[in-house]
């Protein structure tokens, strides 16, 4: 979808809205929003003709609307940055790295809706193209070898083309090679603390993740030391990618130190605040555009 189409519909069913207090210096309402309904919680942010993926829920408060105006005002900021960012993004890709469980998903799918990119999750692509129905099938029949190989074919596959939100594998950095496609676009590393990513996966079993899957024993603390593991091995592979996004930071910002307290939307609308201010700051790195790349390679090939 062309960037100038992004047909933003947000609905709300908040009573009162437009007279909550505002946050990030937004200063004026954005004309294509709607009141659907007077009362209740929930607003969604989609793209025109799409289904909603992502439906904000208002904060439960004990009294008042001020935690629902806070809500509003997140699905406006949301807006608001897409909006600053696209211009500055001109049709690049966003790559999303970061371990298994940390919201890669998620995120993405709030950041493709809201930038009217297309959503890829290049595990989902890599089983279409073995023609397996999961990840932990692919490990058992073929080998992590295997999978490796065609998850780097994907990405390379997907390097060429615009407009793109990626859910990359959790592993995905620790292949060079990878770091050549996905530097084609601009990548984020969602920094989630092992004890979230563990209590996060433990809640939903680890059967749909090979490398994590355990016959038996506490599902929270085998994740956390696999996970653990995985890290250590991975060392500073995912602090490759152009932008960090560290979900202590924006709970520390938030007077907070529980990041299970942030939605998927507080963790997009840094992720796009923070490629923004990575992207003014490249301004001149991108006109020299591909050989910018090949160096940031060369370097990345060293660790
Ligand atoms: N901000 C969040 N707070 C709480 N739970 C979350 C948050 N973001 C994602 N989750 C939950 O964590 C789990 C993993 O999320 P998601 O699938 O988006 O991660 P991922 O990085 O794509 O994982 P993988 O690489 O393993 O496919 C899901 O159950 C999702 O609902
Ligand atoms: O962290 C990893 O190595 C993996 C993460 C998943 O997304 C899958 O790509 C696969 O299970 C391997």
């Amino acid at each position: 979808m062309e960037a100038g189409g992004v047909g933003l519909a947000l609905q709300t069913r908040a009573a009162g809205f437009g007279t909550g207090r505002r946050r990030g210096g937004l200063q004026s309402p954005i004309g294509s929003l709607r009141v659907a309904e007077p009362a209740g919680a929930a607003v969604a942010v989609r793209a025109r003709g799409s289904k909603p993926v992502a439906p904000l829920r208002a904060k439960k408060s004990s009294g008042g609307h001020e935690n629902l105006h806070n809500s509003v005002d997140e699905a406006l900021l949301l807006k608001r940055k897409s909006e600053e960012v696209l211009f500055y993004l001109n049709g690049r890709c966003i790559y999303l790295v970061g371990m298994m469980g940390s919201g890669k998903s998620t995120v993405g799918k709030i950041m493709s809706e809201v930038l009217g990119y297309s959503f890829f999750d290049s595990d989902k692509l890599v089983e279409q193209a073995v023609g397996m129905p999961s990840v932990a099938q692919i490990f058992k029949v073929h080998s992590e070898a295997f999978f490796r190989d065609n998850e780097s074919s994907v990405l390379r596959d997907l390097s060429s083309m615009r407009r793109l939100v990626v859910a990359t594998g959790g592993g995905a950095v620790i292949r060079p090679v990878n770091w050549k496609y996905m530097k084609k676009g601009l990548s984020v590393w969602l920094d989630v603390p092992l004890d979230a990513l563990a209590r996060r996966i433990a809640k939903v079993g680890t059967a749909s993740r090979p490398l994590l899957d355990q016959p038996s024993g506490d599902p929270y603390t085998m994740a956390f030391s696999k996970l653990s593991m995985l890290a250590e091995q991975r060392g500073d592979a995912y602090a490759n990618a152009d932008v960090r996004v560290s979900l202590e930071e924006i709970a520390s910002k938030q007077g907070h130190d529980d990041v299970s307290k942030l939605t998927p939307t507080d963790i997009a609308i840094e992720s796009l605040h923070k490629i923004e201010s990575f992207v003014i700051e490249h301004a001149t790195d991108n006109v020299i555009g591909d050989s910018q790349s090949e160096s940031q390679v060369r370097r990345i090939q060293t660790f």
